[in-house]
């Protein structure tokens, strides 16, 4: 549409021209819609297989035994023979520069892309589990959070499994007071910080004992940036966290930070002392915000 008015502004043309302009937009959009669905056609159906443990995860401990990741066969790896451990409980951030592979390392934990080395949880292979289970007990909150027309219940339960009480419960711990209405159909104007604030109601009703956080690299307003970091560090007190930081003002919060470059892990240790640091990474990076 955008087009097809630029260039009737551009050439003056009639509203029969315009309409036809219109048209053929409408139709390249169209067009590039089939286009991604036959992409999909494309892929590789995700196996299924491995075996359900019942109460897994016991303890959160995780682990990364040289776990690297490439996204295609002939290219370089973005994530470079990673091994650390992060205990139950423990809220750890991950920082670095853009494209340095924070977010591939978190995908790899919902095991978004196949990896090379192993990652256990609470002892387990998580190779070794149903992709569907595992990730039935791991809460993602994305950079880009996706929430569906439908109302305020549907996109905090979309399963249908929880109770009013229990909803109402997790919409005021993350303070959400815009709402009045379970019913109430969700308006796709919230800002990126309120759709983020949705997917942790998401995962306080479900209970899960692991949530990964991806900070937005949108601009969120202080108040929903202080409530966030509330959240993550009281409300989910109980689970273990590992949250992408882009904004370092609440790095001081996190018992570990975990910097990567290129791939590789860095620094990794609790945060005042890494910032004490003189050239250290997580210092300059934080001196330069
Ligand atoms: N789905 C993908 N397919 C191919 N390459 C990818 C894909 N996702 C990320 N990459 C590449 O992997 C590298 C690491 O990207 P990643 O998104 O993990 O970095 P990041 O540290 O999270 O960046 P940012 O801070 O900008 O979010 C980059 O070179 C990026 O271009």
């Amino acid at each position: 549409t955008k087009v097809g008015l630029v260039l009737s502004q551009i050439f003056s043309l009639t509203t029969s021209e315009h309409c036809f302009y219109d048209t053929i937009t409408k139709f390249q959009n169209q067009m590039i819609t089939v286009e991604r669905l036959l992409e999909y056609t494309k892929q590789k159906q995700e196996s299924k297989d491995g075996l359900v443990i019942e109460h897994w995860p016991k303890g959160c401990e995780i682990r990364f035994k040289d776990v690297s990741l490439s996204y295609k066969s002939d290219q370089d790896h973005v994530l470079k023979h990673l091994n650390f451990v992060i205990k139950n409980k423990q809220k750890v951030a991950i920082v670095g520069r853009t494209g340095s592979g924070k977010t591939s390392l978190i995908s790899t934990l919902v095991r978004l892309y196949d990896f090379e080395g192993t990652i256990f949880i609470g002892n387990v292979d998580i190779k070794t589990l149903p992709v569907d289970f595992l990730r039935t007990k791991i809460s993602v909150v994305p950079q880009e959070p996706t929430i569906f027309s439908g109302t305020l219940r549907e996109n905090i339960d979309p399963r249908g499994q929880y109770s009013d009480v229990d909803i109402w419960k997790a919409i005021s711990t993350v303070n959400l007071s815009l709402f009045r209405n379970l019913d109430e159909k969700i308006d796709n104007n919230l800002s990126v910080g309120q759709k983020q604030l949705i997917c942790m109601c998401r995962a306080l009703v479900r209970r899960n004992k692991i949530v990964i956080f991806d900070e937005s690299n949108a601009s969120v307003d202080s108040d929903t940036e202080a409530l966030i970091q509330k959240v993550i560090s009281d409300i989910f007190a109980e689970c273990t966290v590992i949250a992408v930081m882009h904004k370092l003002r609440y790095v001081l919060n996190f018992d570990l930070v975990l910097v990567v470059d290129k791939g590789m892990i860095i620094e990794y240790g609790d945060p005042s002392s890494l910032l004490k640091k003189k050239n250290g990474m997580l210092s300059n990076l934080f001196n330069r915000q």
